[in-house]
């Protein structure tokens, strides 16, 4: 977080007039469709990602990989070209010899950052990696010092950090390599999923306190082995908190992208703060997203869940109660959890996410900070947030160029007059259409893409 700045673009965040009911439909997963992305890009022949995610840290992805030379070719269609279900947007993807001299914008998106400089490694010439200025605060140096190991050549200047230039090769020896992933689980993904294309594969030792975001993790691995590479996992029986990719060629896919459940999160809070009923279409039966947690975790806070085929619908029931939780695995669910948090019965304690000061922005400062700004009484902890409710007043919100604060605010806005929430269009790094879809699912904005059941 950096000092708030001027407030120069003000959403008013709209105040729920009673029970939401409405049917919102997400869009896809940012980490499948990036994950999709790079798998594809490193296979051995073209492949499909329907329903991807079109947003800011999606087009950098792909607009990264166009410049190491990967075929991307996006198509609208009601046919069996386009989406398998019959409409709908898909991607094209052609893989080729990867190449430089290319620049990658990673804007400042942490699987841009993290998951391409591995590839980058294997292309031929020069790949210049730049970003947003919060991007060179963001930790790299798991990549950036496991690439070295592995055989890479990389100038960053002795920071660790980005900007820097990956010398790509053609080739990466690979091997076994130690890491100190515990600040961003993104480090670990990153190996692996370049690891079918090193030469000897690649081992991953986390060595360190632990590691976040499991379910990310698991995520890479179940991707790479419906890619047909051949993973080991301590889940699978290895050792703990080692990872083992043994090299094989990718095949091409066609992946269907599953809604993002993280991005379900300021929509289901929703019907749990004004004491209404969402459902969110296409939710998986059984997904490694990290957003499914949020089924226990709103269960916990007041409301219940159900799961048919129309999705999954939540309904509060207008009492929020408080919630003693670690998010070490779910950390991005926090921001929305906090604000949901602040408008309870009862104290919350969020704990195990220390490292999400890291992220998009010092999240605990800014979310202690800005809720406290309304009226909130909310201390950060050595390793979390302690919120105490308190009845809260409209003001600026502001958002330090962080899509999941700016939803955390609207959340608050629902029960709070007068919220008015600084940058809204920063929401566009992974949520599309934000507040046209937050409109919608409140019935004030007619062809949105939510149906209000009222
Ligand atoms: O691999 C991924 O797609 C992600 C992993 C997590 O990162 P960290 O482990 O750095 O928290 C998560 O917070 C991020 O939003 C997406
Ligand atoms: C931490 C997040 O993103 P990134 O992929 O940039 O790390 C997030 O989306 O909450």
């Amino acid at each position: 977080m950096t000092e708030s700045p001027a407030p120069t673009d003000l959403w008013p965040a709209p105040t729920a007039t009673g029970a939401v009911d409405a049917t919102v439909t997400v869009p896809g997963s940012k980490s499948v469709t990036n994950r999709g992305l790079v798998l594809a890009a490193l296979a051995a022949e073209p492949g499909w990602l329907r329903r991807p995610l079109r947003s800011r840290d999606t087009l950098l992805m792909a607009e990264a990989l166009r410049a190491m030379g990967v075929g991307i070719e996006e198509t609208v269609s009601s046919s069996s070209e386009g989406d398998r279900d019959g409409s709908g947007e898909a991607w094209r993807i052609i893989p080729a010899r990867l190449h430089g001299p290319a620049s990658v914008d990673v804007g400042n998106a942490g699987t841009v950052m993290r998951f391409l400089p591995p590839v980058a490694a294997l292309s031929d010439g020069p790949v210049r990696f730049d970003g947003d200025p919060r991007s060179y605060e963001r930790p790299l140096h798991g990549v950036i010092d496991a690439l070295r190991a592995l055989g890479a050549r990389i100038d960053d200047n002795d920071r660790g950090a980005l900007p820097l230039t990956v010398h790509g090769a053609g080739a990466l020896e690979g091997g076994p390599v130690e890491i100190d992933a515990s600040s961003s689980s993104q480090f670990v993904s990153a190996l692996l999923l370049s690891g079918p294309r090193f030469n000897q594969g690649v081992e991953v030792r986390h060595v360190g306190s632990a590691l976040p975001s499991l379910p990310h993790i698991r995520m890479t691995v179940e991707m790479l082995r419906a890619a047909g590479a051949q993973v080991d996992t301590p889940e699978s029986g290895g050792e703990p908190n080692v990872w083992r990719v043994s090299p094989s060629a990718l095949l091409g896919r066609d992946l269907v992208v599953e809604p993002d459940l993280s991005n379900a999160a300021p929509f289901l809070a929703a019907a749990l703060v004004t004491g209404g009923r969402v459902t969110i279409p296409d939710w998986p039966e059984r997904t490694t997203q990290p957003g499914d947690a949020l089924r226990d975790i709103f269960t916990a806070m007041g409301g219940s869940c159900e799961l048919t085929d129309a999705g999954l619908t939540f309904t509060g029931t207008g009492r929020i109660t408080g919630i003693d939780a670690d998010l070490h695995e779910v950390g991005e669910l926090t921001p929305v959890i906090a604000a949901v948090a602040a408008l309870a019965d009862s104290e919350s304690e969020l704990r195990g996410i220390a490292h999400l000061r890291l992220h998009e922005t010092d999240r605990l400062a800014a979310l202690a900070k800005e809720i406290n700004e309304l009226g909130g009484d909310v201390t950060e902890t050595a390793d979390g947030l302690r919120i105490r409710p308190r009845p809260l007043h409209g003001g600026v919100f502001h958002t330090y160029e962080d899509h999941r604060l700016a939803t955390a605010a609207a959340v608050l806005g629902l029960t709070v007059p007068g919220v008015e929430v600084e940058n809204v269009a920063t929401t566009a790094k992974t949520l599309p259409d934000f507040p046209e879809l937050w409109h919608g699912m409140l019935g004030s904005v007619a062809g949105a893409t939510t149906v209000p059941r009222a």
